[in-house]
């Protein structure tokens, strides 16, 4: 899980090696996040299941998406119950990218 958490670009403040669970508690205390659903899957409730949800946008990584993801990683990864996390995106894409600004970018950029 540290593997995966270090693919995210460090968002100061979050990815604090020791930061005393907060990200957990918050987490438990039913956080309500805007670009993903997450979710305790399994019989055990030991998955942890993390979606992107900016269909809009097709799930481009926008800074918030970034910042909510960090925090439900490191939420999963300080709860002992949760032995593995799922990443996944849209029914259409998986994730359109980084976030470009404007269409243009975004078309100008394929
Ligand atoms: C870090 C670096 C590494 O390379 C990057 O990630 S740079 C960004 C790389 N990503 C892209 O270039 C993907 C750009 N998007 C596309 O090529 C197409 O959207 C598509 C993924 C192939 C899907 O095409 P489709 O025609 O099915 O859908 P639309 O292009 O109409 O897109 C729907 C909707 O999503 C918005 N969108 C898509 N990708 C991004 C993005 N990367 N950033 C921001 N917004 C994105 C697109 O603007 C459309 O929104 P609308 O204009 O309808 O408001």
């Amino acid at each position: 899980m540290a593997a995966l958490r270090s693919l995210l670009p460090c968002v100061p403040g979050l990815l604090r090696p020791r930061h005393g669970c907060a990200a957990l508690r918050t987490f438990a205390a039913g956080a309500k996040f805007e670009y993903i659903i997450t979710e305790k899957k399994g019989k055990a409730h030991n998955v942890g299941l993390i979606q992107l949800n900016r269909p809009k946008a097709l799930n481009a990584l926008c800074k918030g998406l970034i910042t909510e993801l960090s925090q439900a990683l490191q939420a999963f990864e300080e709860d002992r119950a949760v032995g593995a996390i799922v990443l996944t995106g849209g029914e259409k894409v998986f994730a359109g990218g980084q976030h470009g600004s404007g269409s243009w970018a975004v078309r100008g950029a394929v």
